[in-house]
């Protein structure tokens, strides 16, 4: 753990584990109230000398940190794919992600613009500032290690925010070697801490703590509500990344090669351990049959495994509970009557938490995997007639994260993507996550944006200032 600028072992260690091998490949410091505390105090104490740099000055700090990552993306890709899965050329592309939102908001900084208001009172000036929030709580995922941290932190820190982390229990080790690199960077002591631990005592410290004004989490709805009622009691800004149940609509008249790379890419991306994965595919069923053999074709090319070999495209799971509610996904559909066809290659080994991909044909709304978020490289496919039809169907979940719609008739691509209730919508694109667009979701998959100028606003007040000549 790094707390107030220096590194803490505990007397407690946890095993990280490489899901891929089922090996130990270390052990991480595995702290609690304690040092949640001793957090916070260090980024609170670094609160005013942080905020009252200039904003290039923090751009400075913040541009010597992505120079760092960017040189060291090997060895940091290396580490995320032997503790989370994720296949090297993944993990290479995070890695850049997450120093892409370190490289934007070092200059977004520079642009927080406050603006005056014309007075109703002739000795009256009106004028509106912003300023940074205080203490930002980062708690997030482990499907991302490095982006779901530093969309977080990056633009904390270019506002004049400090931060304290918490990193998933399954891949520390990411986020340990990031702010190991932030130390170098000279970022100074206090602005950054990251503590490894007891998600719950560390979460309820942070949010009984009025010095912590910022709670940025990414992860589960179920956790993200508890997250959001903890906050009330201080009444804490919130930002929450959650869960998603992404619909991914194939029109009649679609480029079908294009769909289907659609599907791929947004479907089997961390073997589908995101939020913004396809969880259900919509067919017309006009072109069912020619969409379906192309899908399958396109799956054979899929290889599973290690993801440290080049060849793999499809890493394991993260962790023994993964591959079940997968499996209970699978058996639900083919008990109501999913068509199951197993694809693409699997590694043929007795360790790993793998799952071969997986096509659900002639699914059914009741099924689980058209309803909850499989979190795994299955495709549920099924078919509708009219876009009302589909739409609707499409809408009806408490999520709305993420969803896809593929027509080569733009104006009625565009007239879908505006009755979806989703709020990252890809036309005729399967990925759409960049630093400089907002990324958040409708109704059950959270509050806020990250990324783009929205993102920085999540860590900012805004001052009315009422100036009386
Ligand atoms: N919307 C997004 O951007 C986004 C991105 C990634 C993952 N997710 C969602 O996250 C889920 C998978 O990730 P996960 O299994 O890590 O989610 P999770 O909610 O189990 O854990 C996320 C983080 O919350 C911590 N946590 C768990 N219980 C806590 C508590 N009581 N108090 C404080 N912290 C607590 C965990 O230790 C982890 O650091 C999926 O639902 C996925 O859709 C959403
Ligand atoms: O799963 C969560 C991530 O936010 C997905 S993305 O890499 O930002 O698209």
């Amino acid at each position: 753990m790094y707390i107030n600028g220096n590194w803490h072992q505990t007397d407690t260690t946890i095993d990280i584990e490489n899901p891929a091998t089922n090996e130990i490949i270390a052990k991480s410091a595995y702290g609690g109230k304690k040092e949640a505390a001793m957090a916070v105090e260090a980024a609170y104490d670094a609160f005013s000398s942080w905020s009252k740099l200039v904003a290039g000055e923090r751009a400075g700090y913040l541009k010597k940190w992505y120079q760092l990552i960017d040189q060291h993306k090997e060895e940091i890709a290396k580490i995320m794919t032997s503790e989370q899965g994720k296949p090297l050329k993944e993990a290479l592309g995070e890695v850049q992600y997450a120093n892409s939102f370190i490289e934007w908001y070092a200059e977004e900084g520079k642009r927080i613009y406050g603006e005056t208001i014309p007075s109703s009172h002739p000795n009256k000036r009106l004028f509106v500032s912003k300023q940074p929030i205080g203490v930002m709580a980062a708690i997030t995922p482990w499907n991302f290690p490095a982006a779901m941290i530093t969309r977080k932190v990056a633009p904390a820190l270019a506002a004049g925010c400090t931060s304290v982390i918490k990193p998933a229990e399954q891949t520390p080790l990411t986020a340990i070697r990031l702010i190991e690199l932030a130390h170098e960077a000279g970022i100074p002591k206090g602005v950054l801490n990251v503590v490894v631990g007891d998600a719950k005592e560390i979460g309820d410290v942070w949010l009984k703590d009025d010095r912590v004004r910022k709670i940025s989490f990414t992860g589960s709805t179920e956790v993200g509500k508890l997250l959001m009622r903890g906050a009330a009691d201080t009444v804490k800004k919130i930002s929450l990344e959650l869960g998603g149940h992404a619909p991914l609509i194939v029109l009649e008249d679609a480029d079908l090669d294009q769909a289907v790379e659609g599907v791929i890419s947004s479907k089997f991306r961390n073997a589908g351990q995101t939020c913004v994965c396809t969880n259900r595919v919509y067919v017309h069923q006009s072109i069912y049959e020619p969409f379906m053999n192309k899908l399958k074709d396109a799956f054979q090319k899929l290889r599973v495994g290690d993801g440290l070999q080049d060849q793999t495209t499809i890493g394991p799971l993260i962790d023994r509970n993964a591959l079940k509610k997968v499996k209970n996904h699978l058996e639900d559909a083919s008990n109501k009557g999913g068509d199951i066809t197993y694809l693409g290659q699997s590694l043929d080994s007795e360790n790993g938490y793998f799952m071969t991909p997986v096509i659900v044909g002639n699914a059914s709304d009741d099924m689980l995997c058209m309803k909850e978020e499989t979190f795994g490289p299955v495709a549920p496919v099924t078919t509708f007639e009219t876009i009302e039809e589909v739409v609707k169907r499409a809408n009806q979940s408490p999520y709305g994260l993420a969803a896809y719609v593929f027509t080569q008739n733009i104006s009625k691509g565009i007239r879908i993507v505006e009755d979806l209730e989703y709020g990252i919508v890809g036309l005729n694109d399967g990925l759409p996550s960049v630093a400089q667009a907002p990324f958040g979701g409708f109704k059950e998959s959270g509050l806020g944006r990250e990324g783009g100028h929205y993102g920085i606003e999540e860590y900012l007040e805004v001052k009315y200032i009422s100036l009386g000549l």
